[in-house]
């Protein structure tokens, strides 16, 4: 895969306020990710991490500033268009219940005119790299367990090989082991594909050991921190932050991903 497939993504002084609300959800959030990095959006409830993501796909409009995708603003897409180009999975996973798998994971490519026989061997290509047998794709979400569930919703964001991926705790309501596993087995897919991904995790482990960098919010959507998991880890940017991350507790713990991820890497 050419290593351009990845997209920029800016968020240029983002700010929304809800229609009847007196508060913002955002307040002129300023950040860029790089193409091919896999960015973490972390932070207490309520924060506005699904709100920054949703904005970035138009499914809700921005009320100031904006948001470029490889340069562009989103505002100079049509809201339908620019999602077949972004990849959205989410914890609900919204699968459709009355089609299989296959024809789960082959939506987009449906909608945007791909020919049946090669959307049926983009489905069998994807079953495989998430790790699902081939005949799982006849099935009905209702047949698989959850964390097969949520690999085909994966397998469906990343469907028609979009440059960007926005990911919704898409490991919310996973077991403990199979969300380790499910984890490992992504962080290894996002190397090898070269996407960009945003991800949303209330899970400070998690966005440590996924991320390459990680921002945390603040309630009433103010970034407090955009760091790597060393920097954030050692040089909290104030008192929130630390308290965020837990830094004591948290360092040794690093150490010990980083070996891991060290590891991972020469595997
Ligand atoms: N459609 C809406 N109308 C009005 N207010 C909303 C709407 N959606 C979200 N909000 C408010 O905006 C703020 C941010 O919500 P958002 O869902 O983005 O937070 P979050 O960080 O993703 O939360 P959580 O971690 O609980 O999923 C919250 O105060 C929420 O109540």
């Amino acid at each position: 895969m050419p290593a351009s497939s990845a997209a920029t993504l800016e968020f240029r002084q983002v700010s929304k306020v809800y229609p009847g609300s007196p508060e913002p959800a955002i307040r002129e959030l300023s950040l860029e990710v790089a193409a091919g990095e896999l960015c973490i959006l972390i932070g207490p409830s309520g924060c506005g991490k699904t709100t920054a993501m949703r904005l970035a796909n138009r499914m809700i409009e921005l009320t100031g500033g904006d948001v470029l995708v490889d340069g562009v603003s989103v505002r100079d897409r049509a809201p339908a268009e620019l999602r077949r180009t972004i990849g959205y999975a989410i914890q609900q996973i919204g699968l459709f219940p009355h089609l299989t798998v296959a024809e789960n994971i082959g939506t987009v490519p449906r909608l945007l005119g791909w020919e049946s026989g090669r959307i049926r061997a983009r489905v069998a290509e994807l079953l495989e790299l998430v790790g699902l047998e081939a005949d799982m794709g006849g099935r009905y979400p209702a047949q698989l367990s959850g964390g097969q569930r949520q690999r085909v919703g994966v397998a469906r964001a990343l469907a028609a090989d979009p440059p960007l991926l926005l990911m919704d705790e898409p490991f919310g309501a996973i077991d403990p082991i199979t969300r380790a596993r499910l984890q490992e087995e992504f962080r290894r897919l996002q190397r090898e594909l070269d996407k960009t991904v945003v991800f949303v995790t209330h899970d400070i482990d998690e966005a440590l050991k996924l991320g390459d960098r990680i921002a945390v919010l603040k309630p009433g959507g103010v970034l407090a921190q955009f760091a790597t998991p060393d920097e954030l880890v050692r040089h909290p940017a104030d008192a929130f932050v630390e308290e965020f991350v837990g830094a004591d507790r948290m360092i040794a713990r690093l150490e010990w991903l980083t070996s891991v991820r060290q590891e991972g890497r020469r595997t």
